[in-house]
């Protein structure tokens, strides 16, 4: 029987011929990220487990994104104590201002395909984008692979997406992963591998399968898996023929095979505050908002930014609205493309790269009542103010426009 896209890269990086979902098997780690909120914690336990060296600084990137800029002094701590880290251990690759973790692994090449990485982030789901395994670990966890390279897994069953078709030109990413979470339900997918295939996925850009990799994990998946393709190689500064052996297997066995039609599929949101409470933007059309917020590591590429640009050219917005670029380079791309004069010249505000509101750290909270439609990933309660907001998670399209009107509004 064939491999599935996981099983794949777990039989190539342990040298397994053949592994089988529940397996626990032993891996070779290809690289780590840490980033600034779990740096004390990682260095604390690292000390506390005895090691006194890394097993390979070059396969540990350290990224500060949550807490820039700071907001309270004692973030500052955090910094310090992970600049000590990177001196005390020779660590070559820190990000202290380029932008959100999950964007720069991919972006600056440091997650590729078919590699394994293990990030301190839930969210660390996105590099499958490329066709990684990568997936979010505890400080303890990374504590010992900085000392082993080395990490447990259990081999997950996989389920399989296929969306085939082509998209309506107002749906995007984001609603195909809306939909996705809201039918598998928020546990849905817990410690299973998905595997997104089809037509109409074959037909998205790298940064929109990023989208859909990203949030996987709302569904409880321990990854999510795209096959590389040319787009892939390009984005990635890999050969095709070097990525080759993640293809075939047509007989790979899947413990649940999802399909869907593009054209069938509409623009939605996740209502206050669950991530799979997913109606369509149909149903919701006129719901008065105070905010929104296009940016994160879910949406603030520059495909979100040139879409958000082209729906508020010309347009003044009727509502607060904030634009976060997912990283420095896509922030330099969007000035010289103009996006961010046409966004400013709407009335939004632009800020620094990073997490900033994504996850209410810095700028942008919301007060008792009030109702925040975002791009991001998670609409918990109290994530972006106080526990009475309520947040919509919508698609960047469906963000724009909505800001144009103050009021949730079928996207462009
Ligand atoms: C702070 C961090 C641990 C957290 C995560 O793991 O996802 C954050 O990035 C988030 O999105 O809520
Ligand atoms: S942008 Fe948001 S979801 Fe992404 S890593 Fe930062 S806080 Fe987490």
């Amino acid at each position: 029987m064939g491999s599935t896209l996981i099983e794949k890269i777990i039989e190539k990086n342990t040298g397994l011929s053949k592994v089988t979902p529940g397996q626990i098997v032993t891996v070779n780690v290809d690289r780590v990220m840490i980033h600034d909120i779990f740096i004390p914690f990682v260095a604390d336990k690292f000390e506390e487990m005895g090691f006194t060296k890394l097993w390979d600084p070059d396969k540990v990137v350290l990224i500060y994104d949550h807490l820039v800029p700071t907001s309270a002094v004692e973030d500052v701590r955090h910094f310090k104590i992970g600049d000590a880290f990177a001196d005390k251990y020779g660590l070559t690759h820190v990000h202290r201002r380029d932008g959100i973790c999950h964007q720069l692994m991919t972006e600056a090449g440091y997650a590729k395909p078919g590699n394994i990485v293990f990030g301190t982030d839930s969210h660390t789901t996105t590099y499958g984008c490329v066709g990684c395994f990568s997936s979010g670990i505890g400080y303890t966890e990374m504590a010992s692979i900085l000392g082993t390279g080395e990490m447990w897994i259990r081999v997950p069953e996989t389920i399989k997406v296929v969306i085939n078709g082509t998209l309506p030109s107002n749906v995007t990413a984001k609603d195909v992963i809306l939909r996705l979470i809201g039918d598998l339900r928020a546990d849905g997918a817990t410690y299973k591998a998905l595997e997104i295939t089809g037509s109409a996925v074959d037909a998205m850009s790298v940064a929109s399968r990023m989208t859909i990799s990203n949030m996987a994990i709302e569904a409880g998946a321990k990854c999510c898996l795209f096959r590389p393709d040319e787009k892939t190689c390009e984005y990635s500064e890999v050969n095709l023929e070097d990525v080759d052996w993640l293809y075939g297997d047509e007989d790979a066995s899947y413990c649940r095979v999802m399909t869907y039609q593009a054209e069938e599929l509409v623009p939605v949101c996740a209502c206050p505050s669950q991530v799979d409470n997913i109606h369509p933007v149909s149903e919701l059309v006129g719901t008065e908002i105070d905010q929104v917020f296009i940016g994160s590591c879910t949406n603030g590429r520059l495909e979100d930014l040139a879409r958000a640009a082209k729906i508020l050219e010309g347009k003044t917005v009727a509502c607060r609205t904030i634009v976060t670029p997912a990283s420095r380079k896509i922030y330099i791309e969007a000035v010289k493309a103009g996006y961010m004069e046409t966004l400013a010249k709407a009335g939004a505000i632009i800020t620094q790269p990073g997490c900033g509101l994504c996850c209410g750290r810095s700028g942008g909270i919301l007060c008792d009542g009030e109702k925040v439609l975002a791009t991001n990933n998670r609409n918990f309660l109290g994530r972006m103010g106080t526990s009475k907001v309520g947040i919509y998670l919508g698609s960047p399209a469906t963000a724009a426009t909505s800001a144009i009107y103050g009021k949730i509004t079928i996207p462009e």
